[in-house]
């Protein structure tokens, strides 16, 4: 990629486009609008990387490069993605709690007739966490948008115990290997 393409991030996530504007690179945002369900049988990283493809492929912006991600949850081999209530909130933090789970992102990167995907996992050990406290996390709204109901960047900071990876991967953007992608196009 020269500095010459323009970069669009297909993504309504805010914490995307704070990564992306971390990274130092000018691009402007698009917001796709896809159904994100997995198929029957269908592995995390394949479900991450089919939806980040989908959400690029719905953005049509000609000789632009489109950048876009997926993050999910994987605990246990289950994929948790955004809870749909604060009950759902509730019972994801409570699978979380002194566990170790992956969080993954798929991302996929479309440049003329050239499309990349990928995804990178990070391994996030979480305390154990009294019911209290997850009632409290529950109801101060922050679960409510984010894969497996927390945010690392946020009020779920103090739960984490362990970080193995990429931290920014965890909060939606694997910054690194997104940067070495776009310098490899
Ligand atoms: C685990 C975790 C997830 N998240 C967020 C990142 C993503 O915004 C969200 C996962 O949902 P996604 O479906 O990946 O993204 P999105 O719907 O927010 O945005 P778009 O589809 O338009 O790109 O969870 C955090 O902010 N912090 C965390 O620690």
């Amino acid at each position: 990629m020269s500095t010459n393409e323009k970069l669009i991030l297909a993504s309504g996530s805010p914490r995307r486009a704070e990564l992306l504007r971390q990274a130092g690179l000018p691009f402007e945002v698009m917001i796709p609008e896809i159904d994100e369900a997995p198929l029957p049988d269908e592995t995390p990283a394949a479900f991450v990387m089919r939806t980040a493809r989908e959400k690029a492929e719905s953005i049509s912006a000609a000789g632009a490069v489109i950048l876009a991600a997926d993050t999910a949850v994987v605990c246990e081999g289950r994929i948790l993605g955004k809870p749909n209530n604060k009950k759902e909130a509730k019972k994801m933090l409570r699978s979380l709690s002194d566990r170790t789970h992956e969080v993954m992102t798929g991302v996929c990167i479309r440049f003329l007739d050239r499309t990349d995907c990928f995804h990178i996992e990070t391994e996030v050990t979480f305390r154990t966490l009294s019911e209290k406290e997850i009632s409290d996390y529950v109801a101060s709204g922050e679960p409510m948008d984010k894969a497996g109901a927390y945010a690392i960047q946020g009020g779920a900071a103090k739960m984490v115990r362990r970080v193995a990876g990429s931290y920014s991967n965890v909060v939606g953007l694997p910054l690194c290997e997104v940067v070495e992608k776009l310098e490899e196009l």
